[in-house]
This record gives structure tokens, sequence and C-alpha cells, in this order.
């Protein structure tokens, strides 16, 4: 830009201007054609470089005593002297009197006869007001530095509208009806101010930010080169593609927003700057509302937040290269730096989110690297409670200063499952007597407890807790008409959260069952239909009706995945007071994770129906197996090896704080492998359970001093810490006495012989065995319940052990052992009828031994009752088991297969035969009619 803008913008854009000849105080113009010469020379001879021409041939200089002055009246006096100068000095005046070009203080005007020093003195003012001028205008650009990004576009723009104005700046309307699109030259760098970019160039950025910032730089500067002009649209639908471009723009766009003071002379300019404003306060929501910075901050960072989540569904072990990926986003999302209000909106970041604290503050272009590992440090923070569960090794799992609850919740359910997961390895792999299981196991059994009970939500263990500080719920008395019918009328005395149980134990990460297939179905369908209900399943039969619900066998829709999906009416159980039980279940199957026990895919209300959708077990129960064997009992390495896998489950169970309470062998289910799932616990009671270590080293022909005690009084407060030996008294604190040892009576499983006594001596053992909970409810199943449930005198975790010791007498001998004629009669046989065994068939020593030592009557002398599966499993009987393989052990029998992947009762049994695969309800949508019961 210089003094002779302003000339310039007057010329015609086919005007070429090209000098005649170098002369000292001016310069010829020269056209292309005869015609322009003709009017060049016309105009030439109005020029100041004419009058010169004249002066210096005339040399008959007269001094002028009288200024012109700056007076337009006086100039146009003075321009009527001639016709020769009547027209170029007025065409000159009006293209100065263009807004914002200012006028020259003085006017020379050559009829008079000046000076030559005068009239060079008066174009030399003339020149240097209009470069006075212009400076004052690019001075209010470059601005001081105070000045913000904004207020540089805004005088930028002023400049564009200025010059676009009077047709020459190369900012040409190309369509306004279409929205105003200009074109903007991209004029070479240097041409333009250093302190700010040109117009051009910060468009170019905005419209091009996947470039990096130093890249977009150099593109420009070589594009810019010979005036190339490219197109750059200022609208919205230009930048529509990406949302890091939204983001990216936003800062810019916000000040623009804020402070741009649009000149209101120039409409068109003002719609394009309009129109900007409306791309930039649209792109970060997507919407044409204005956001104002916070909001925008925030969606950016929901933008890589939802861009980190969806790396993380897709690929969760790359997922650290989907996190770099979204940094680089965000890291061009970052505006461009030295830019003090950038800052404030980065500091507005800095408050909006939890996990920005190491968002740039500066420099973000020179620094992007850093950026870009704080940023993934940020997104590390966001992903605290993955991390530290995922590295626990070295700190306590803290699950309370989540900013996502969705990822906190999936990170919660995680390490509650593991929770779950080390239980149940401590269920198995203690038992197979390994030191370092027993060891281990500690450890992660006060994982358990530290883990449940440090979270603000109602755990397992706050929750149990409130149970057993309360142990004596109300009861009512009712009897069922069969004696193999579940008994499960109770009140609980506290109810817990629902949605507390829900966050913990998701059921979608079970370990598992973690490699199995009908996950991926299920999550599958969810992503694809956004949630999961019955109108994804094809009921094909229904497996049984139970107390509060029914049992259906279901195939995932396009699936080959089946499942055993528990329909149960939320009226129907609220009529009959039976929620609470549903609840119970539904709690309890979410925190499962073991071999034996159920796997719970998902869980949804469909139509007021609540939906249990878990692993389906084609092998049918124990006590339909039972009545297909020769006798209608088991041989007894089949027997034993069905307890076994079911001692495992309840120890898992105990160890969790779950009383089972209806052990019976119709809930016991055959899996496709032949091994066993025990299912139903709608009737099972939650409570607290201490986890106990007994020390391994205690001198022969002793008991095994227990040093246990709760776990909040443990000295040892590194959750996942390797309990060494030197630790273990540290960690657990002596619970009994040794004198309350030796003061206790002598139980049945005291027999054992000395080699097996001073072997189990020699192991540390673990007891997480629920012996302070008590229940006053009136539960079980008539044959299985246990004495103290039918004299009410209050029940606890023996109870188990009383049931236990029932199924195995069942199973070998095919009837229970206290049956009566009735259920009256039962009752009363099972209080006062002293325990009896057939002469047939015929039951080892050690089985009947183990009967004995669990089915006594008073709970606290009866085998299990102080240690648990412990007790149990030293017990002879399984003498030579590996605990920790029986999963891997063949089974007794496979079951047989039918249609569906197998089933007790076949395809006969679906309505309408083989041809009608499904069943009478069909689903309209979520709504189901069939009979439920
Ligand atoms: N996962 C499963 N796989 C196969 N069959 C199942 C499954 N779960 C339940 N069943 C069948 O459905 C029947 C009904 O089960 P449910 O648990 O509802 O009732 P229940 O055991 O009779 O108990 P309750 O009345 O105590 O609730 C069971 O007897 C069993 O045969």
């Amino acid at each position: 830009m210089g003094s002779f803008a302003c000339e310039i913008v007057e010329e015609k854009d086919d005007e070429v201007r090209l000098p005649k000849h170098s002369g000292r105080y001016g310069k010829s113009v020269m056209g292309s054609s005869s015609k322009d010469l003709e009017r060049k020379q016309r105009e030439y001879h109005g020029s100041l470089e004419y009058d010169i021409d004249k002066l210096f041939q005339s040399i008959s200089v007269k001094p002028s005593t009288r200024l012109m002055s700056s007076s337009f009246h006086n100039h146009e006096t003075s321009a009527s002297a001639g016709p020769s100068r009547t027209t170029s000095p007025s065409k000159r005046i009006a293209s100065i009197k263009k807004p914002g070009t200012p006028q020259s203080p003085r006017f020379v005007g050559l009829s008079d006869s000046v000076s030559l020093k005068q009239a060079l003195r008066d174009r030399c003012i003339s020149k240097a007001s209009e470069m006075a001028a212009q400076k004052r205008l690019s001075k209010s650009a470059a601005a001081s530095p105070r000045v913000s990004e904004a207020d540089r576009i805004k005088s930028l723009y002023n400049q564009v509208s200025n010059e676009s104005t009077s047709g020459r700046s190369g900012l040409v309307p190309v369509d306004k009806g279409k929205g105003s699109l200009v074109e903007i030259p991209l004029l070479p760098v240097n041409n333009k101010p250093s302190s700010s970019k040109s117009v051009s160039q910060r468009f170019e950025e905005h419209s091009n930010p996947i470039s990096e910032p130093s890249q977009a730089g150099t593109s420009l500067g070589s594009q810019g080169v010979g005036n190339q002009t490219r197109e750059i649209k200022l609208l919205h639908k230009s930048n529509k593609s990406g949302s890091c471009l939204s983001s990216g723009s936003g800062d810019y766009e916000i000040e623009l927003d804020e402070n741009v003071a649009l000149p209101s002379t120039d409409a068109f300019v003002e719609d394009d700057v309009m129109e900007i404003d409306k791309h930039v306060t649209s792109l970060p929501s997507h919407s044409s509302k204005k956001v104002n910075g916070t909001e925008l901050d925030k969606n950016i960072l929901s933008s890589a937040l939802d861009a980190e989540q969806k790396g993380k569904l897709d690929d969760a072990p790359s997922s650290g290269t989907e996190k770099s990926k979204t940094v680089r986003k965000v890291t061009r999302m970052i505006p461009r730096p030295k830019q003090p209000k950038k800052k404030i909106l980065l500091k507005k970041k800095l408050k909006i989110g939890v996990v920005s604290a190491t968002y740039p503050t500066k420099d973000d272009e020179e620094h992007v690297p850093s950026l870009d590992s704080s940023a993934h440090q940020l997104l590390c923070q966001r992903c605290h409670c993955s991390l530290k569960s995922t590295s626990i090794d070295n700190h306590p799992p803290s699950y309370t200063t989540s900013h996502n609850p969705e990822i906190c919740t999936d990170s919660l359910s995680s390490a509650s499952n593991n929770v779950g997961k080390e239980a149940r390895q401590l269920s198995d792999e203690n038992s197979s007597g390994s030191c370092n299981v027993s060891q281990s196991s500690e450890a992660e059994i006060v994982i358990m407890k530290q883990d449940v009970s440090s979270s603000n939500n109602s755990g397992i263990s706050a929750m149990v807790e409130k149970e057993t500080g309360n142990p004596t719920s109300s009861e009512k008395f009712e009897f069922s008409l069969s004696s193999k019918d579940s008994l499960g009328d109770y009140s609980r005395s506290t109810s817990m959260s629902e949605e507390s149980n829900l966050s913990r134990f998701s059921c979608g990460n079970k370990p598992h069952m973690s490699m199995d297939v009908r996950w991926e179905a299920i999550k599958h369908v969810k992503v694809q239909y956004g949630s999961l209900g019955l109108r994804h399943f094809n009921l094909l039969k229904k497996l049984g009706c139970g107390d509060i619900g029914t049992v259906y066998l279901a195939e995932l829709i396009g699936t080959n995945c089946l499942f055993a999906i528990k329909v149960m009416d939320n009226e129907f159980l609220a009529r009959r007071k039976k929620s609470p039980r549903a609840q119970a279940e539904r709690e309890i199957l979410k925190m499962l994770d073991h071999p034996f026990l159920p796997t719970l895919y998902a869980q949804f209300t469909s139509d007021n129906l609540s939906c249990l959708v878990m692993e389906y077990c084609p092998g049918g129960d124990l006590h339909v197996l039972r009545q297909k064997q020769l006798g209608r009992c088991f041989p007894e390495p089949a027997a034993r090896f069905y307890v076994a896998e079911i001692l495992l489950a309840l120890e898992y169970l105990h160890m969790l704080g779950i009383i089972y309470r209806d052990l019976k062998p119709e809930n016991i289910l055959v899996r496709e492998d032949g091994h066993i799932m025990l299912t139903d616990f709608d009737l099972s009671l939650r409570c607290a359970v201490n986890p106990t270590l007994l020390r391994s080293n205690s001198p022969p022909g002793k008991d095994p001093a227990r040093i246990s005690g709760p776990y909040n009084t443990s000295n040892c407060i590194q959750p996942f810490c390797i309990i060494e030996p030197s630790c273990q008294v540290s960690c657990f604190s002596p619970r009994l006495s040794s004198n309350q040892q030796q003061g206790r009576k002598p139980k049945r499983g005291d027999h054992l012989s000395k080699t097996q006594q001073h072997l189990n001596r020699s192991l540390p053992q673990l007891v997480a065995e629920p012996t302070e909970a008590r229940s006053n409810s009136f539960v079980g199943t008539h044959e299985y319940l246990a004495p103290e449930i039918i004299k009410g005198e209050g029940h606890g975790a023996a109870v188990d052990w009383w049931t236990f010791g029932v199924l195995l007498y069942e199973l070998l001998y095919g009837k229970t052992p206290f049956k009566g004629y009735n259920n009256d009669e039962t009752l009363a046989n099972v209080v006062l009828q002293n325990l009896k065994f057939p002469d047939s068939p015929l039951v080892s020593f050690q089985a009947k031994d183990l009967i004995r030592g669990l089915l006594v009557k008073e709970p606290e002398n009866r085998l299990g009752s102080e240690k648990g599966s412990v007790e149990i499993k030293r017990h002879p009987f399984f003498e030579g088991l590996n605990w920790a393989l029986i999963r891997c052990a063949i089974p007794p029998e496979l079951p047989d297969f039918y249609e569906y992947g197998g089933g007790p009762e076949g395809a006969a049994d679906l309505p309408g035969g083989s041809n009608n695969r499904y069943l009478e309800c069909k689903a309209i949508g979520d709504h189901l009619e069939f009979e439920l019961f």
C-alpha cells in the first residue's frame, strides 16, 4: 500500500499503468491501444507532469502570491478558468471524496501560475497527507500489542471493505445472491503487515485446519505469489467438514462474534462478516445457535471425548493410538498462538474441563508435541479409573474422581468384576492347597472388602453390613404345597439401591466368560439398535416356571446365540409382594462371575416385564438327571463331582457375602459341557463377610491359630500388595483367641486322620465365611430346610452346609433324609428325627461321614459353620480331588442334544410342533402376549 493506492482505485481494470519515462518528479501513463493512448494523453495534458513540463518549457515563472486554498470551492473556481483543467481535477476530487480516503489539504490548481517550487511542495503535501491517512488506517489494524485477534480481523475487514468498495482490492463479490462469496487474492505474505496475518491467510487457516499451521503459512506464501486468486467461501457450508475444523475455528470466531464492530457503511462486507459469524457460531455445536466461549469449549472437549470414546469402543487394545490421534485433533482445535484473547479462552477450558489441566495456554503451534503429550495426559486423566484399575499394582483403586460417569461406571464395574474374578480364583485356587495361592487369595479378598467399602456407592459390603446390623427381619410363615417348592416368604430388613449395584457390577464384563461370542452378539445389537429388548429375541420354548417368573429359551435374532431369559411381570410381583426377591436375584446375578454360576448377559425391562438374559443350560437340572440314573441315584463318583462343583460355587457366594439358602437338585443346572450351574437366587441373603487367614506355620499338634480381623482395622492399606508371610499378621488382626478355639466343642470333622490334619495345618487357610450373618426369614424348600430355620431361631451361612448335606444324601440315595408324608411331617423330622442311612445303595464311609458332619442339627457344631468350605473341602470324601482343576475334569455325563442345542424336553414341547419354531408369544415391539404364570 502506498500513496498511489487512491489513484489506482480510480483506474479501470484494463488500464495498465506504465512509466512513460522515469522522470524525476512524475510518471507517464501509456495505454495499450490508440484509443487509450489518446485518452491518456488527454489526461496527461491535465496532469502534474504536463504542468511541470510546461513550466519547464515556459520558464516564465511567476511568483504566486496566492496560495491555493484547500477549499474545494476555490479549486472549482480556478478550474473553471480553462476547459483543459475542468475534467481531470474534478475526477480526482471525486475520487478523493471516497469514504475513508483522506483529502489533500490543498489542491494545486494548474491553471494558475504558480512557481515550480510551490507546485512541487503542494504536491508533496498532498502525497504526504495521503500517506498519513493510509498509515492511520493501517495503524488501527496493526494497533497496540494488546489488540485482540478480532480487532485485527475487524481492521482488516475495514481495509477490505474500503478496497472492495472501490473495486480494486481484489475482494470481488462473486455472487452476492448465493451468499456473498468473495474472491480473496492470496497475496504474498510479505506484502502484508508482519504483525498480523492477512485476511486470506486467516481464512485459509480456518478453511484448512487439517494442515499444520506452519504448512498453512508456507502454502499460502507459495500460492500467493503471482496474484493467484483462490475462491474461499466464507460460508458455514464451506467449513462443514470435520469436527476438528469446527472446533478449530471456534476460538477465533467467538472473538469475532464478540468484538467485531461491523462497518455500517458497507453492506456487502457486513454480510460477509455476518456469514462468517454464523459459520463460526454454528461450527462447534453444528447448529445455528450462537454459543459462548464456555459452551464452545465444552463442545470442543466433548468432541475430543467422544472421539476418544469412539476409539475406545472400536478397539480397546488400540486405544493408545486412538487417543494420540484424538490428541492431534485436539491440537488442531487449539487456535494459533500469541493471541491474548485465546489465552482467555483457554483459561476457560481449564475451568470447564475437569480433565483439562494440561491444556496449553500459549504457543500451541510451537509445542505441538508437548501438547500432544499433554492432551494424552489429559485423556489418561480422563480415563483415570480405567488406568487405575489396570495399574492396580501400585495404586489403590480410586473411583471417586471421575468426570465421565459412563466411563467410570465401566471402570468401576470392571474393577468390581476383577474382584469377583479374584474371588473366583481364590475360590478355585485356594482349594488347591497351594501356599502361594492362599496368600494371594488373601490379598484379593482384602481388595474386595476395601474396594467395595471405599466406594461411595452402596457396595455389597455396605449393604450387607446394613443387613447384618439388623439381622432379624419381620417374617411371615407360609408353606407351599410341594415339598420341593421353595419357600420365600420373607421380608428383607434392608433394601438396596438397585442403581448402586447396577453401576458396580456390569454384566458386560465377566472375565471367565469374556471370550464368549454371546457378549459380542449382545453388544452388537445394543450398538445397532441403541438398546436391547424382547423384540430382539425369538422365544423358542418355555424352559420352566418359577415362583417369580418364567424362563424361556430364546435366540437372539440374527445370531445363533441361545439364551435363557427369565421374564418377570412387575405388576404381578408387586401384587404378590415379591418384587424384593426379583430385585435380589437381579442384583446377585450381576455380581457373579464364576464357572459354576450363571452369567447374566443383559437385563432390561420391556413393557412392564423385567427380563434377565442368562446363559442357557441345555442339560436340564440335576433332579431330572438323577431320575434318569439307574436306581434314580448317582454313582458316588458322579455325586462327588457334582457336589464338589456345588461346594466351589457356594464358597464363592459366601466370599461375596451371599448365603444361597435354596440348594436343591432342581436349582442345579447342567451346562452344555456337563459341568453344573447353580441358579435361582431369589431367596438368597446378602450379608457381610470377614475374610480370615489362618496361619500356615502353626506348630504341629496345634490347631492353626486364627489371625483374622475386620478389614478396616488392617494395617495393610495396599489392597493389591502381595501378601508375604511376614505381612500376614499385619494385614489381619486376630479374631478368635486360642482359648476360644480350645473351648469349643469337638466337631464331626475333627476325626480326620493325623496325617490329614497335619497336612491341613501346614497350609494357610483362608476363611471367607459369613459367620456373623443372621436372618429369621423362613426360606428354602421343605425337605432342605435347616432345623434353625424351621425353629425360627435365626440362621446364618451354616444353612447352606445343611442343605449341602441333604443334597449329597439325595444324590447318593435318591431321596432326601427327612422326608415325611407331608410337609409338616417333613419339617418335624428335620428338627427331631435322627439321621439314618438306607442300606442301599451302598455308600462309602467317607460319604456318610461327610453327610453326618453336615447334617448336625445345631448349626454351630455343623461342619463348615466355622471355617466354611475350607472344612468341607478337607474332608476325606474329597481326598485326592484337585479343586483347582475340577472345571477341567471330565463330567460324569454330557447332556443329550436336541434342537436348539439340546434340552431336557426337546423340540416336541414346542407348541405347534417343530414347524412352528417359535412360541405363541409373538413379540410386537416390546409387547408380548403369553401366559407368564
Ligand atoms: N439358565 C437356564 N438354562 C436352562 N434352564 C433354565 C435356566 N434357568 C432356569 N431354567 C429352567 O427354568 C425353570 C424355572 O427357573 P426359575 O429359576 O424361574 O424357577 P425355580 O427354580 O423353579 O425357582 P423359584 O420358584 O425359586 O424362583 C428351572 O426349573 C429350570 O428348569
